[in-house]
């Protein structure tokens, strides 16, 4: 089974091509198969696995599931790594695309210089801030400032949905976080009933922050291109800083824009890794 693997910003994901699937694709274990191939001992290792397939109503369906297994709405990094993808295979020519996501149908857009893609801009859509509809317990919109426990410490939370869920948490210091512990034990607080990725967030300033990411059903991540744009939304929401910021995150960097129109955009780098054959079936 060829494969080809790719990341954002070291957020890595192993891309199986089934454009030329014929409809058995129900039939198929995508959960059982990312947790053997995301594994990084076992298998080639990735965050997760991104799924290439045929869609009725946009130019292709990008289905991913994360390293335990699960199938998450959307996913950031890997959508600029998936519209690069189909524009070198010339699934797609031109340098705007639709994709048919678990978040419903989404826009990439590619800087392309001299046929080489450089970087890709997504229109994310309009954050979800509806409580029941990110989902957490509780009701209201936004949900902002609210209390949750974990390990015998509070916090305050922030939570935004970009068609997957986040907990934004604002922290001074790293230094004194227990990121290993705090970090999952809020992926599987109670309140969240689908589970939730969390950010820690440090605000430089506001035009700047740097963020840490403990992703659901991953762990932790060098980035998380939903999680650095609803963290923007959070900070925004906070009066912590302006529209338009830098995420700086393990793997580098990326630019989000909460934009007049209520739509978030997200602009950064897709590059390959390598391809390969996959063995151990
Ligand atoms: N790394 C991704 C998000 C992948 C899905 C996430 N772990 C979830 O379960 O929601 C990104 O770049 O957005």
């Amino acid at each position: 089974m060829e494969f080809i693997k790719m990341h954002g910003l070291g957020n890595d994901f192993i891309f199986l091509d089934q454009m030329s699937d014929s409809g058995e694709e129900g039939n198929a274990n995508y959960s059982e198969l990312a947790e053997k191939l995301c594994h990084r001992r076992f298998g080639i290792g990735g965050d997760g696995l991104v799924v290439i397939l045929p869609s009725k109503v946009a130019d292709a369906r990008m289905r991913i599931f994360n390293s335990d297994g699960s199938e998450p709405e959307m996913c950031g990094n890997g959508i600029r790594c998936f519209a690069r993808y189909l524009y070198d295979q010339g699934i797609v020519v031109s340098d705007s695309m639709l994709v048919e996501t678990g978040a419903g149908i989404l826009k990439p857009k590619l800087f392309i210089k001299d046929g080489q893609v450089q970087g890709v801009q997504v229109d994310m859509g309009e954050p979800v801030l509806k409580a029941e509809l990110i989902p957490v317990l509780g009701e209201g919109e936004p949900v902002i400032g609210r209390s949750i426990e974990a390990l015998g410490e509070t916090y305050l939370y922030t939570a935004v949905s970009m068609g997957n869920p986040h907990c934004i948490i604002f922290v001074e210091d790293y230094a004194t976080l227990d990121f290993d512990r705090v970090g999952p034990a809020i992926e599987k607080h109670s309140l969240f009933p689908r589970k939730t990725n969390v950010e820690f967030i440090q605000i430089n300033s506001p035009q700047e922050i740097t963020m840490k990411v403990w992703e659901r059903g991953a762990g932790p991540t060098l980035a998380c291109g939903t999680g650095a744009c609803a963290s923007v939304v959070a900070s925004v929401l906070n009066h912590k800083t302006e529209r338009k910021v830098t995420v700086h995150l393990p793997g580098g960097d990326l630019f989000i824009e909460w934009g007049a129109d209520n739509h978030v955009y997200m602009t950064g780098p897709a590059a390959y890794a390598f391809k390969g054959e996959w063995l151990g079936l």
